[in-house]
Formats: C-alpha cells, structure tokens, sequence
C-alpha cells in the first residue's frame, strides 16, 4: 500500500499546514495535534478523504472502519467515496451487546474499544483510518478487534504520524500508511 509521489508531497502538505499544535494538553508534556483545521476547510477536507477512498479502493477494501472519535471524521467519508461500507470501532460502553472489547494505552492514558462482531463480515477486507499514529496502542487494539471478528485488515492509514513514539512497532507486518510522519 503506498501513495504516488506527487500524491504523497501533496497531501503531506495539507496535513502539515492542517494540523496544530496545543503544547501540553491534555496533560503536561504532550504536544496535541488538532486536526479541526483541516477539517473546516473543505477543499484540504475533501483532497485528504479523496485519498483515503483511493487507498481503500487500492487495497480492495470492502469496508473502511474508523475509530472513535476523530477517526470516524474521516474514515466514514472515505468509505461513501469509495462505495464500501462503513465499520464503527467505538469507545466502550456505546454500543449495545453482544460486542467484542479490547483495553489499550496511548499516549496519555488508558481506554477501552468495542466493536459490534456482527456488523462484521468474516473474510471481509477492511481499511483502518484514523488521524493520528502515536503510540500505536489505539490502532493495534482496532485491528485485533476486527481480525477477532474475522476481517482481514488490509492496512492502517493515518494522516499523522508521530514517529518519534514508535507506534509502528506494536503493529507487527500490518502495513502501514502515513500521509506525514513527523520525526
Ligand atoms: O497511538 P495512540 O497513542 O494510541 O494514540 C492515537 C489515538 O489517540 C487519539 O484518540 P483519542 O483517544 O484522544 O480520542 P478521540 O478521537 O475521541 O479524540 C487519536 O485520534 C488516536 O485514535
Ligand atoms: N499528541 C497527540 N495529538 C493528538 N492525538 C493524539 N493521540 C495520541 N497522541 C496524540
């Protein structure tokens, strides 16, 4: 899964001029990357979505799942531009039983996903979008719910990684797709 390069340099460029930076917040320490801007400018907005539905159909994806919450702003786009389906990873307690559960840490604390098994077609390929790579906690967690369920995730793209936190390494040979890294 990869990006041509004049795709790549373009969109790279949308997300370094549509993320900001929010030195210590949450919590002391973490410099947080807010995606709102880009998300209120519909021309970067709909160039990044275009993307992403071009990756799913690249990869032959048959539905794009996106993780609560930021992920679903662009992961459920992505899916009716490419035609495929939409699968929601929500965090614990939204969804109603019977759900497959996985706890997970990022970078700055602890969560729970849930994913509805049955909105889940066994051999199913699916995408996985999110906004941010960090520490990779979040991502690993959404790809062993929907492998549990009996998709076969074809790929993890985000829009920002932050490479320094290594979130790569916790993800073993799923491939993985960054439209910026920030070293
Ligand atoms: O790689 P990690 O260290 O796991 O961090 C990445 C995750 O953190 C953020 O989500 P957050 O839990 O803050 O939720 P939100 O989307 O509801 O804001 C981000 O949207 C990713 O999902
Ligand atoms: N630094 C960060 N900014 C935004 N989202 C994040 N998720 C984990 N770390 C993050």
């Amino acid at each position: 899964m990869h990006l041509p390069d004049e795709t790549a340099a373009r969109t790279a460029e949308l997300v370094v001029r549509g993320f900001r930076d929010v030195p210590d917040f949450p919590e002391p320490g973490v410099v947080f990357k807010d995606i709102t801007p880009l998300l209120a400018d519909p021309a970067a907005f709909g160039a990044v979505t275009r993307v992403l539905a071009d990756l799913a159909t690249a990869t032959g994806a048959d539905a794009v799942a996106g993780i609560e919450a930021r992920g679903f702003m662009l992961a459920a786009p992505a899916a009716e531009r490419a035609g495929v389906g939409f699968w929601p990873v929500r965090k614990a307690g939204k969804l109603p039983p019977p759900v497959l559960r996985r706890d997970y840490a990022l970078e700055y604390g602890s969560a729970s996903l849930e994913l509805a098994a049955s909105a889940v077609r066994p051999g199913a390929r699916v995408l996985v979008v999110d906004d941010v790579l960090a520490t990779g906690g979040t991502a690993r967690a959404a790809c062993e719910l929907l492998e549990e369920a009996g998709a076969h995730v074809v790929g993890l793209v985000v829009l920002l990684e932050l490479a320094f936190l290594n979130g790569r390494a916790g993800l073993g040979d799923r491939a993985v797709v960054a439209l910026h890294t920030q070293d």
